[in-house]
């Protein structure tokens, strides 16, 4: 299969070589009708890959480029519950967490769905109650603040989510998401809720996580002091799929929502684990989401390669990394409510496919996962589009956007489209120092202030964008672009031949951190650190007083 693959990646190379002069502008020019050739629509939500390199000839290869890796293969592995997650000797079936009712999905030879639909509506009930008022705190209040306790894929997912929905989140409820071990996060977040109008929700596929346990125990503290101990029970939760650690952290299992070892953290916001974003938008519109994802599984599973939204952004992100070379990604959502859509893909994205071994455990022989990044357009056109636009780096990007607004504030979103519009274009066209120059001859420049600015105003252009446009960003809508990007990064990582689905990059950091930890409290010594970290440690404690 590499040699298969990396014969398709010589052809690539090749013509890459033979068409790196070519620009965009030109593309254009020489074929009006790219954007109907290189664009794909599912429903409203359209793909337009037109502002890309892309042509008949790359496509085609790019498409030989999934067969020789047997990425259609892989997907079904995927959507059957095969395990492919080998290192963790686990399944990968965040597609059977928004599968609707009548699905039967086997892991070990046992269907899953039994009890994904069963978890799925007793979350639902849990959180209609809550809303409802049904539920109460322990004093009889109903509760107006949501606290979920996470952190990564337990937090990322419903934090970004609450966001991006907002919209449709219930009058008098609010949603605060505590991740950071910094105790600034939990005491800022805490300090002017009402312990008895507020439900903590603890959530963490392990339930070991040294954060949201330091955060679960600071909540329940700050919980009893206002309340008693009695109150626990009505003011907390366990999400987890662990549930002896639940009872071990002293919370009760009755009030413990469940899910399975076959979902990884960055793929469970379709879970239990979305339960907080699931109170503040209700039932409804969180089974609207999970119908988006699942519409985005059937197309990833039964649409052909090249007309393949998520397996053509996996390959054109393969083509920017592996063969223009370029090695970062960047998200522009001109949809503000997607500001932490960015920050959840970086786990999505990175946390898969950081990787530099093979399946097998071979050192990897091309480059892996990008750096992912991004903010919002507008504000990101006053920051760092500069570098976008005249930086040394391309940074290939994807550029979102609505049709449609929640509000209509005065002409603001014809504003934000044109904004969004307008990059795309200066991207893809730039400009050139001759027409630079005309511009400053037309603003009355001499002859030498032109030849001083112009090289300024230069645009070198050709730097590709893909567009992702869609009607508006409602529970559905962000359910597709959630999956859109999981089987994005499923391509990518089946290209790379990397497990996209473990982890264990983050554990070092973590075993570290809890040598250091008493040493740090003066509780012991510093004798096996290396200089940098001793020494570090006793300027701290100098200045801690130590
Ligand atoms: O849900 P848990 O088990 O607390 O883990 C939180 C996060 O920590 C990680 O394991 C990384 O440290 C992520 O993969 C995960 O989403």
């Amino acid at each position: 299969m590499t040699a298969a693959r990396d014969a398709v990646f010589d052809r690539l190379a090749e013509h890459r070589r033979a068409t790196e002069g070519v620009t965009l502008r030109e593309l254009f020019a020489k074929d009006p009708a790219r954007f109907e050739t290189f664009s794909v629509a599912q429903d409203d939500l359209l793909y337009d890959f037109s502002k890309t390199h892309v042509t008949a000839e790359t496509l085609s290869l790019l498409v030989k480029l999934a067969t020789a890796c047997g990425l259609e293969s892989r997907r079904e592995e995927m959507f059957s519950g095969a395990k492919i997650n080998t290192t963790e000797d686990r399944a990968v079936l965040h597609t059977a967490l928004r599968a609707p009712e009548g699905s039967k999905i086997l892991v070990d030879g046992v269907d899953v769905m039994p009890e994904v639909l069963a978890e799925r509506a007793k979350a639902a009930a849990f959180a209609e109650d809550v809303r409802s008022g049904e539920l109460r705190g322990a004093t009889g209040k109903t509760f107006t603040d949501i606290v979920n306790i996470g952190i990564g894929g337990s937090d990322l997912g419903p934090a970004m989510a609450a966001i991006a929905l907002s919209p449709y989140a219930q009058k008098g409820l609010t949603g605060h998401f505590v991740s950071n071990v910094d105790g600034a996060h939990i005491a800022d977040t805490l300090k002017d809720l009402d312990p008895a109008s507020t439900l903590v929700l603890v959530a963490s596929k392990t339930f070991t996580t040294l954060e949201t346990m330091a955060n679960a125990r600071a909540a329940r503290a700050w919980l009893v002091e206002a309340l008693g101990e009695k109150a626990v029970a009505a003011h907390f939760a366990a999400i987890s799929t662990n549930a002896e650690a639940v009872s071990a952290f002293g919370m009760d299992t009755d009030r413990m929502f469940q899910f399975w070892d076959w979902v990884g953290g960055r793929y469970s916001l379709w879970s239990v684990i979305g339960l907080s974003f699931e109170i503040l938008i209700g039932a409804e519109n969180f089974q609207k989401f999970l119908d988006g994802g699942h519409e985005i599984d059937r197309h990833f599973r039964e649409e052909p390669i090249a007309r393949n939204i998520p397996a053509l952004m996996g390959l054109i992100g393969v083509w920017h990394r592996n063969i223009c070379g370029w090695p970062s990604h960047a998200v522009l959502p001109y949809d503000q409510r997607l500001a932490r859509f960015p920050a959840y893909l970086q786990q999505l994205d990175m946390e898969s496919n950081g990787k530099s071994v093979t399946r097998d455990g071979q050192p990897v022989s091309t480059r892996t996962g990008p750096v992912v990044w991004g903010e919002p357009g507008t504000n990101g056109q006053h920051a760092f589009y500069q570098l976008l636009h005249q930086g040394s780096d391309v940074v290939p990007a994807d550029i979102l956007m609505a049709a449609v607004p929640h509000e209509n504030v005065g002409d603001q979103h014809a504003m934000l489209l044109a904004n969004a519009l307008a990059q795309g274009e200066a991207f893809m066209r730039g400009r050139t120092t001759e027409e630079a120059a005309e511009i400053l001859r037309k603003a009355g420049k001499s002859d030498a202030e032109i030849a001083a600015l112009a090289p300024h105003k230069t645009f070198p252009g050709s730097r590709p964008t893909a567009t992702i446009a869609y009607r508006t960003l409602d529970p559905r809508t962000l359910g597709r672009l959630i999956a859109l990007y999981e089987h994005k990064v499923f391509t990518q990582g089946v290209i790379w031949g990397i497990n996209s689905f473990d982890q264990w990059g983050v554990e070092l950091g973590k075993e570290l951190a809890s040598r250091l930890i008493p040493v740090i409290k003066g509780e012991a010594g510093t004798n096996d650190l290396d200089g940098s970290t001793k020494g570090l440690v006793e300027h701290l404690a100098r200045l801690r007083g130590g």
